[in-house]
């Protein structure tokens, strides 16, 4: 199975730029897309990196925007991965490549898509938005048997400073201790989250 790994180089994780400066979000997410392809490989999969600019040798650049992107690279027997998936496990990963299913969704919070197996030769994906409905309706459309994944793991995206706490709680890869190093959990407003050092 081909497991793709989308990855904007530009601007990366603009919401994280309430508490992460420029310097810092490349470093983040460079290593949470180091993490997540770790944990491909452990899970016994080649992962390629679909990135909008050349990052290291063995990547395929295609700089059109993501659903473009990831659509003309799609053939049946295709995963698509986030890289923003800092606590990402080959386990969970396991669980996820290992299924029957046509179209196989890790749904993230908020209603986008964190993971995708695609089987079905007529599945496309739509990204952006509520993208999860957006794949449950197509795979309606086409007649294709799908499966979601119930996985805390898979379905947290690391998009928003809140979710870095989430990091500092159950993350134990290079983006988890690099955030260890400057960022402490805060308790203090309700909801747990992170403040500096
Ligand atoms: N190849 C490619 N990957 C993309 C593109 N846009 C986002 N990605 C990747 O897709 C995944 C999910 O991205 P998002 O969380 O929607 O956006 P983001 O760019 O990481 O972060 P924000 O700037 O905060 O929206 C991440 O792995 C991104 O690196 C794109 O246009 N092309
Ligand atoms: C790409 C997008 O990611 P989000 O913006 O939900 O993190 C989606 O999953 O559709």
């Amino acid at each position: 199975m081909q497991v793709l790994v989308p990855y904007r180089v530009d601007e990366p994780k603009t919401r994280l730029a309430p508490v992460l400066d420029d310097e810092e979000r490349r470093e983040f997410s460079r290593l949470m897309l180091a993490d997540v392809l770790a944990a491909v490989r452990s899970a016994g999969y080649d992962p390629t990196v679909l990135s909008t600019a050349p990052l290291s040798g063995g990547d395929c650049v295609d700089e059109r925007p993501l659903t473009v992107a990831v659509n003309s690279h799609l053939e049946p027997n295709t995963a698509v991965v986030m890289a923003d998936l800092a606590l990402v496990t080959p386990s969970v990963l396991g669980e996820l490549f290992e299924t029957n299913e046509d179209v196989v969704l890790a749904p993230g919070r908020g209603g986008g898509t964190n993971a995708i197996v695609a089987r079905h030769p007529q599945f496309r994906v739509d990204y952006h938005g509520a993208s999860y409905r957006d794949h449950v309706e197509i795979c309606k459309a086409i007649g294709a048997s799908v499966r979601t994944i119930d996985s805390y793991r898979l379905g947290t995206d690391i998009d928003e400073p809140a979710d870095l706490a989430e990091v500092l709680l159950h993350g134990d890869g290079r983006a988890a201790d690099w955030l260890d190093d400057r960022f402490e959990l805060s308790t203090s407003n309700g909801r747990t989250g992170v403040k500096r050092y």
